[in-house]
């Protein structure tokens, strides 16, 4: 990775030397790391639900969001997960080694002259995801091992949690994830102070899960309520009528007119629109500002995190950002390859996972809890 000018005939390049980070550099002196459970640093507000339990190594905080059918699940790992053969900590110094084409991509933005680039490095493998910025995906096959262990690690970790939440085996939920199965590898890399903006994973043709790998520096996920949610009004000044979630701004005095206001919408549109304009000066509510973050949770390297629930991404978005020297977030997805447009479709065949990693297979005895 390097710099390349792209002026006709001038041939600069310059191609600065990777001092590699090595993975035991991570470890901190003053934050334990055993083969026992890791302590956890999330936090949460108080309307949110946390869940707290122990397996296969990870201390497993799954919260719940009242109003949303879905959960937001960290698994923070372990010493075993990350000094496992091919675990967090190998996968940390491979991608440090091998150029798995992460590059900071043009996000074809109108607004300036010439292109505008993300902050951050990435690349895609699998079912293209074309929704962060162009971003050249390659097939699975011929994948640096991070890549194609990540996705199969990750499809193991969607399974469990899975099974857990509706109370189901890993075998039962296997057979139908089969047909859904993660598709995609987004890698992301982050230099010094570079950061992903609040943003959600919600766009068309997406599947309701989505996992991340995170390795290196610990990153900060903040998760909380879209303003337009949250306010329940536009900067035009118009109400917002989906239902209000708990947490929102007025929420008894919005969830009391809600059913009152559906009516009214499919009885008499245009004193629908008049009340729609009236609401927000009756609660007082506030056309600008953000929502205080309903979440923080801290990703440590080999942490896993899984987002579950389309109505999570329509009401709640999320950003993460670092203090550490490099980070990189490997997120797997499930594409519908329907949903893309004949330009977009791969002109490689996305084949089914067939790495078969299972965490509960990692050291069983070490825990002796299992
Ligand atoms: O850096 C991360 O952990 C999150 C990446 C992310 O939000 C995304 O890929 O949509």
């Amino acid at each position: 990775m390097g710099w390349e000018c792209q002026t006709p005939n001038c041939n600069f390049k310059k191609v600065p030397a990777h001092t590699l980070i090595p993975a035991v550099s991570l470890r901190e002196p003053f934050w334990p790391l055993t083969a026992s459970y890791t302590l956890s640093r999330d936090t949460h507000v108080p309307f949110i639900k946390l869940n707290v339990s122990f397996a296969h190594n990870y201390r497993i905080n799954q919260f719940m969001i009242p109003g949303i059918d879905g959960f937001i699940t960290h698994l923070i790992a372990n010493k075993t997960v990350l000094e496992e053969p091919g675990g967090p900590d190998d996968m940390f110094e491979a991608i440090q080694r091998n150029d798995i084409g992460l590059r900071r991509r043009s996000l074809g933005s109108g607004v300036t002259k010439g292109d505008s680039y993300t902050r951050h490095f990435l690349v895609n493998y699998g079912m293209p995801y074309k929704f962060i910025a162009a971003t050249a995906s390659s097939s699975f096959e011929g994948a640096a091992s991070p890549i194609t262990d990540t996705r199969s690690r990750l499809n193991w970790a969607a399974k469990f949690l899975l099974a857990q939440e509706q109370g189901k085996s890993v075998e039962e939920i296997a057979e139908e994830w089969k047909s859904k199965e993660f598709n995609e590898v987004l890698a992301l890399g982050y230099f010094e102070n570079q950061r992903i903006n609040y943003h959600d994973d919600g766009e068309y043709g997406l599947g309701p899960t989505i996992a991340t790998l995170s390795l290196g520096a610990p990153g900060t996920m903040r998760i909380r309520m879209k303003a337009k949610h949250h306010h329940g009004v536009s900067s035009a000044g118009i109400y917002d009528n989906d239902a209000p979630m708990p947490g929102c701004a007025a929420y008894e005095a919005r969830l009391a007119m809600h059913p009152e206001l559906q009516a009214l919408q499919q009885s008499d549109s245009k004193a629908y629109k008049i009340r729609l304009k009236q609401i927000p000066k009756e609660l007082k509510l506030k056309r600008s500002g953000q929502a205080r973050d309903a979440i923080t949770m801290t990703l440590g390297h080999g942490d896993i995190m899984v987002m579950h629930g389309a109505e999570l991404q329509k009401y709640y978005e999320h950003s993460v950002d670092h203090t550490g020297k490099l980070r990189f977030a490997l997120t797997c997805r499930y594409i519908d390859p329907e949903s893309l447009e004949p330009q977009d479709k791969p002109t490689y065949e996305v084949k089914p996972d067939m790495g078969e990693y299972d965490g509960a297979k990692l050291g069983v005895e070490a825990m002796g809890t299992e």
